[in-house]
């Protein structure tokens, strides 16, 4: 059998469906999906298998403007991904077409995509619009851009997914796999826990706050008696924010706490004992440390 395996960058605008696309392709919940958008920080991997061909997937945070520091290294982290990708698929949105934002996208595939990386559209949500409003809105992307091909897909419903999943497969260059088969994310075990109570977090909490926080797992111990003690941190901005966190009587945090810790138990089929601590770190947003814990790159003086 010859195998052959790669990497696949899924870029779009801010809940394009990029983690739920993902979530389907590879099966497993690895990426988080919440109704707010700006929730995928650190470059998530999934791994999908397709015949003998093994596609890896680079989730990248969304595309937009950057304004602060954090917005900065976002992008250039979701641009970096891309420049590594043997294929790059570009997730729109049928309701909304051509926007600014996929057009400012597009300009920046043209300046920064390498000669002979083939780049995929997808048009996602197709169960919100008509067929009439596909055709054109594929006229108008095919004439912005010389995508190598064009899917219509519901990441939610399934439609057209496993069309894209086996174009991709055929797009994979001939090679050793480079993950073992039965390992669905690279993504240590860790940062997804952390993405997790990070969800529950912005579920929960409202508007700016969310954007102003970070999860890190300090401890994770697999017991004897087949539970796991996972303890967290999670650092905010303000010691105002510290008191939001707990709500009153500490109850935010207990809801969060529970919430979090459910869906870590149903992930890693075990039971699980949560351990959430809130900490002040006032320049979080400005310390390197952070920065490469959650994969991305500081640079001073940005
Ligand atoms: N109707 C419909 N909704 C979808 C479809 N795919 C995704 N969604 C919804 O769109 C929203 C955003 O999806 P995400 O997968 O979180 O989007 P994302 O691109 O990863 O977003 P960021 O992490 O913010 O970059 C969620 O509420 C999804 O349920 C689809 O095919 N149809």
């Amino acid at each position: 059998m010859t195998t052959s395996a790669g990497f696949v960058a899924l870029i779009g605008e801010p809940n394009a469906g990029k983690s739920t696309l993902l979530n389907r392709m590879v099966g497993a919940k690895v990426s988080i999906v919440t109704h707010k958008v700006q929730t995928t920080r650190t470059r998530i991997r999934g791994v999908a298998m397709a015949g003998a061909a093994q596609i890896v997937f680079v989730d990248t945070p969304g595309l937009f403007r950057p304004r602060r520091r954090l917005d900065r290294a976002m992008v250039a982290a979701a641009w970096g991904g891309a420049a590594d990708a043997d294929v790059i698929v570009l997730l729109i949105e049928a309701h909304r077409g051509l926007t600014d934002g996929a057009r400012t996208i597009v300009e920046s595939l043209r300046e920064r995509v390498p000669q002979g990386v083939p780049v995929a559209l997808a048009i996602n949500k197709i169960d919100k619009v008509k067929a009439e409003a596909l055709l054109a809105l594929t006229r108008e992307m095919n004439e912005a851009y010389p995508f190598a091909k064009t899917f219509m897909i519901s990441a939610e419903r399934g439609y057209g997914v496993e069309d894209l999943r086996d174009w991709l497969a055929g797009e994979m260059p001939e090679g050793p796999w480079l993950y073992p088969e039965d390992q669905i994310a690279d993504l240590p075990m860790r940062m997804i826990a952390a993405e997790i109570t990070r969800e529950k977090l912005t579920l929960r909490l409202h508007e700016e706050l969310p954007y102003q926080l970070t999860v890190e797992t300090e401890n994770w111990e697999d017991r004897k008696d087949g539970s796991t003690r996972i303890d967290q941190l999670i650092y905010v901005a303000r010691d105002g924010h510290k008191g939001i966190v707990l709500g009153k009587g500490g109850e935010t945090i207990k809801a969060i706490s529970q919430a979090a810790r459910a869906e870590l138990g149903e992930f890693l089929g075990r039971t699980v004992h949560l351990f959430l601590q809130v900490k002040v770190r006032e320049n979080w947003l400005d310390e390197a440390e952070r920065y490469s814990e959650m994969g991305l790159d500081f640079r001073d003086g940005d």
